[in-house]
């Protein structure tokens, strides 16, 4: 269990974090400049928090009330770094056991040879960083961290020194790499919501400094307890709304003219509220099937490689609607006749007016 809570102070920035997690892998989220790779080189002791503490598996590695700070030779954490920060001037067999150079040359011989072969570099050992692939350079990076037999490895944007074409194919290879080889906390971090979603079990949101919400994936992205979080998911349908009507099951908010009805998922008293819901959650067709049933009007689309995109307006309200390729070509042949557009009660989603601002 990672457990940590700290403030630290840089300049103007406070990074004020507090969570706590119990195995896995966590993405953390967060726009540039949030504080991800501060809350990283917190944990790690690169940085020395102001105040708080921090724990991993019940040892603290920092605590300022008791003045322990634990270096980071003894955190046993492994650290990648963006650009994976090889030695040039060392091959990859040597950039490996920088790590453990303080054991007997043939001992160190045994476990790099071994970090080779799970790591299918066996036949690269000789060669410099300089002449190896992306993805390559990012196994050698996992194998130096990975021989010191960390309890947790923390991974700053493994991907983003990557080609995309690539990135995909390297994400479910490190992703392999790790549940074969490492049974401990894995926290990486990312700017991208469908990275964390292929990558994480559970997914941190930090937005200037502070946490947000830590939850299971589908949560963070279906139930966002805040404005941040549903942006950062990639929610383009927001709206500001008021609460009407409510009971055990539902809700009954309203916009103007539009009036829906929602699962009652929290139990919210405010009268203001936020209500959001993902463009692939709305639905069209030309009959009304529920009382979350609008008529609206096609006023744009955008085509995308795999699905597309209706831009529609209903009762004054614009929404980004997601189709598949065959509906989206029937829907624009018959682009004047009346379309409805479909809220499903349960993929709506609220957020409170004390989380409009976080
Ligand atoms: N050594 C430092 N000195 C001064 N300010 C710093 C230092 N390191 C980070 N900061 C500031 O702290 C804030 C958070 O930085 P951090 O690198 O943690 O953000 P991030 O979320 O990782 O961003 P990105 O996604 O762009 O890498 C930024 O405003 C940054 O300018």
């Amino acid at each position: 269990m990672l457990d940590v809570s700290c403030k630290k102070q840089v300049d103007d920035f406070l990074l004020d974090i507090s969570f706590k997690f119990n195995n896995g892998i966590l993405g953390i989220l967060g726009p540039s400049g949030s504080g991800k790779s501060l809350t990283l080189q917190c944990i790690a002791g690169l940085i020395t928090p102001d105040s708080g503490h921090i724990s991993l598996n019940s040892r603290t590695l920092f605590n300022s009330h008791e003045k322990i700070n634990i270096p980071t030779r003894l955190r046993k954490i492994g650290y990648m770094f963006q650009n994976y920060a090889l030695f040039p001037h060392l091959n990859v067999a040597e950039n490996i056991a920088f790590g453990i150079r303080h054991l007997k040359k043939n001992q160190r011989q045994v476990l790099v040879n071994n970090m080779l072969n799970k790591m299918k570099l066996s036949n690269y050992a000789n060669y410099y960083p300089s002449q190896l692939s992306g993805g390559q350079q990012q196994r050698v990076a996992l194998a130096r961290t990975l021989i010191t037999e960390p309890e947790i490895l923390l991974l700053d944007e493994p991907f983003s020194a990557l080609d995309s074409h690539i990135k995909h194919l390297l994400e479910q290879e490190l992703l392999e790499i790790i549940k074969n080889n490492f049974s401990g906390i894995v926290l990486f971090v990312t700017h991208n919501i469908e990275e964390a979603y292929r990558l994480a079990d559970q997914i941190l949101i930090l937005s200037d400094g502070k946490t947000i919400q830590l939850a299971d994936k589908k949560e963070v992205i279906y139930h966002p307890t805040s404005l941040v979080t549903a942006r950062l998911t990639g929610c383009k349908n927001i709206l500001d709304v008021n609460l009407i009507d409510s009971d055990s099951e539902k809700y009954v908010i309203s916009s103007g003219s539009l009036k829906l009805e929602v699962k009652n998922y929290n139990n919210f008293s405010s009268p203001r509220l936020i209500a959001g819901i993902h463009p692939h959650n709305l639905s069209i067709s030309s009959e009304k099937t529920t009382n979350n049933s609008y008529t609206c009007e096609i006023i744009d689309s955008m085509e995308g490689a795999f699905t597309d995109t209706l831009i529609v307006k209903c009762e004054g309200h614009i929404f980004h609607v997601n189709v598949m390729k065959n509906q989206y070509d029937k829907i624009m042949k018959k682009k004047g006749q009346t379309y409805y557009l479909h809220f499903p009660m349960d993929k709506i989603f609220l957020i409170s007016e004390s989380n409009f601002r976080t």
